[in-house]
């Protein structure tokens, strides 16, 4: 039995040459390849060199694939698909491997019938056992006669040959929408290799969808992980593989698809373990998906210059100075239940990242039951765990590197974290200003390239007890914006990617202008819209001006009355509704590279973040912005 997760990777799901594939590999944490074979020609060295280069970064070729078109050929040309396989069984001795995949025949030359194909297997069987090759046939789900796994294992199993098995690929089963209940029944011994991939539900051909559209466990919409609780029920306990063609991920970093492709695996063994508590599974142990009950501070960089402006503005929207940090030079704005830190530091992260992006947010402080298990599970799934010095007396707050190279600390309140804001910081005495009304931070909204958004929703999935809202469509006049929200189940903590596919729309600008800087606006939320909007005026805010059309559909739209249309245009409050509930929302001026707030408020079960407002808002902000 095996004693550790023997976790594969295919050489095509990482961009890059060989070289580079195997280095990322290697240094995301996996324990084999499977090596495609196109890979292989198109690499200039010897097999042996390959053989080489694998084990000296510490791999293992755990399969060699794909051979086509073999089972099921007429008398004239099945010889010859023997020969073939004899060839690569040369070449794999060569290599090192002792596995060969063998997908199902799409040949129009291919004849159907299981004892056909059994029958070819049997005779396979015997030219890979002369050759110490074991062969493994997976049903693809485009297969001209063999083209679901109970076929395929009806194959191998009337082939009945030691060195013949079977291959199973979750694209193929669940692609396919088969029931994966089935393998529970294939013997764990003829399972000879697992290969685990995920794909977003888009209605398309198979093949098209399979080659271009894969991703990694968790990253779509398959139910990868009931694949995988049946097969592990088997007792299977061999290589779990990632087999992933998808085109943004070739042209990806080999080291951020390694990672995410790690990670997805270690998160999808630990859902399985945790579903499946009878059965023995070697999976790195980690704390369950950590429950968020929101933010809790966040803290922006930038100098003495630019802190001034941003104070005048924290200002404005009602917060006040509450403290100071006992060591740094880091402020405390507070209003309600929301904490801003303003780092002026210059040394230490804040200040290079202050460097890096310019005035920005660089750290975010979640709150969780458990800092240190959060912190644990975060590492376990592939996390740079952070931390700086601290002088003695301060907390030392557990914390992780997030995607986009920001910080983020837990909070707690089981141990001393709980008193953070009394233990690092001097209380100001000064009394609170009675604020306008915002309460909580709603949700914090962060932009990455779009390529970049799956890299991002599961690295937050896999540390936190959240879910992914169906992504929709901003239109920017310049481009395309993908918005995808994150959130917890009673929504304490919404976080929104939006990925830019252009560098001209306001995402776009943002980040090439803040070299990757990452949040874009935060939201915070009032209880009494109006009411805060009231006190905005009187504090000086100047709310973005949105266009007079916009009130007008507004009105035709959702036939509000004119009172209330009046109110929301005097106050340039965007509007939306659903069957659950209302979003008011109005937004602040845009500071710098295109940083901004907005201030919303939801009633009842209102859930989503007024998307259909967002080309109005944008179309503002590109009126409005220099
Ligand atoms: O798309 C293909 O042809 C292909 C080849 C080999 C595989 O293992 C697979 O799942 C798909
Ligand atoms: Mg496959």
């Amino acid at each position: 039995m095996a004693t550790s997760m023997k976790s594969c990777i295919a050489t095509v799901s990482i961009a890059g040459d060989f070289r580079e594939k195997l280095a990322a590999i290697a240094r995301a944490g996996f324990a084999g390849i499977e090596i495609f074979e196109q890979d292989f020609i198109a690499f200039d060295g010897r097999p042996e060199d390959v053989a080489r280069m694998v084990k000296d970064h510490g791999l293992e070729i755990m399969l060699f694939q794909p051979f086509r078109d073999f089972e099921g050929m007429p008398d004239t040309m099945r010889q010859r698909a023997f020969d073939r396989a004899e060839r690569k069984f040369d070449l794999m001795n060569q290599l090192g491997v002792d596995l060969m995949l063998v997908c199902s025949n799409v040949s129009p030359h291919s004849l159907g019938g299981i004892d056909r194909a059994a029958d070819d297997f049997a005779q396979l069987g015997e030219y890979a056992a002369a050759k110490d090759i074991r062969v493994g046939y997976e049903a693809l789900a485009w297969g001209r006669h063999i083209s679901d796994h109970r076929d395929a294992w009806e194959v191998v199993r009337r082939a009945d040959h030691a060195h013949i098995g079977i291959i199973l690929d979750s694209f193929h089963t669940l692609g396919r929408g088969l029931d994966p209940q089935s393998i529970r029944a294939i013997p764990r011994d003829k399972i000879f290799f697992v290969q685990l991939a995920d794909a977003p539900l888009i209605e398309m051909d198979l093949l098209y969808w399979s080659r271009h559209f894969r991703n990694m466990p968790g990253e779509g919409d398959l139910p990868v992980q009931a694949f995988m609780q049946a097969v592990a029920a088997t007792g299977y306990d061999g290589p779990l593989s990632l087999e992933i063609f998808n085109d943004q991920f070739r042209g990806g970093s080999p080291w951020t698809i390694a990672q995410d492709g790690y990670r997805s695996l270690v998160c999808l063994m630990d859902d399985v373990r945790r579903a499946e508590p009878d059965i023995a599974l070697y999976a790195p142990s980690m704390p369950p998906r950590i429950v968020s009950s929101g933010i809790e501070f966040i803290e922006f960089t930038t100098d003495t210059d630019a802190a001034e402006t941003l104070e005048q503005l924290l200002a404005v929207l009602g917060f006040t100075k509450a403290g100071q940090h006992v060591s740094k030079q880091v402020q405390l704005w507070r209003q309600g239940d929301i904490n801003i830190l303003i780092n002026t530091e210059e040394n230490g992260f804040a200040h290079s990242a202050y460097l890096m992006h310019g005035t920005s947010v660089c750290d975010i402080g979640i709150r969780v039951e458990d800092a240190t298990a959060t912190a644990t599970r975060a590492g376990v799934l592939g996390a740079e765990l952070f931390s700086q010095p601290s002088i003695p007396g301060e907390l030392d707050i557990p914390a992780i590197k997030g995607v986009g190279g920001g910080v983020i600390h837990f909070i707690d309140d089981k141990s001393d974290l709980a008193r953070l804001w009394e233990i690092d910081f001097v209380q100001d005495n000064q009394p609170a200003n009675s604020g306008v009304g915002l309460v909580t931070i709603d949700h914090i909204a962060q932009t990455m390239k779009y390529e970049e958004m799956l890299t991002w929703a599961l690295f937050y999935t896999s540390i936190f007890d959240t879910r992914k809202v169906p992504m929709v469509d901003v239109v920017d006049p310049a481009g395309l914006v993908r918005s995808r929200a994150i959130q917890n189940t009673d929504g304490s903590l919404r976080i929104t990617l939006n990925g830019a596919e252009s560098q001209d729309t306001l995402a776009g600008r943002f980040i090439s202008e803040t070299f990757g800087s990452s949040v874009q606006h935060i939201a915070f939320a009032s209880d009494d819209i109006f009411a805060t909007a009231a006190a905005l005026r009187q504090n000086g805010f100047e709310a973005l001006t949105i266009s007079l059309n916009y009130y007008d559909d507004l009105g035709a739209r959702f036939g509000l009355d004119d009172a209330l249309l009046d109110k929301l245009k005097a106050a340039q409050i965007l509007y939306d509704c659903d069957e659950a509930g209302e979003y008011f929302h109005v937004y602040g001026q845009m500071l710098g590279a295109g940083m901004f707030f907005e201030i919303v408020q939801r009633t009842k079960a209102y859930d989503g973040y007024g998307a259909a407002n967002a080309p109005f808002r944008i179309s503002a902000q590109k009126r409005n912005w220099a």
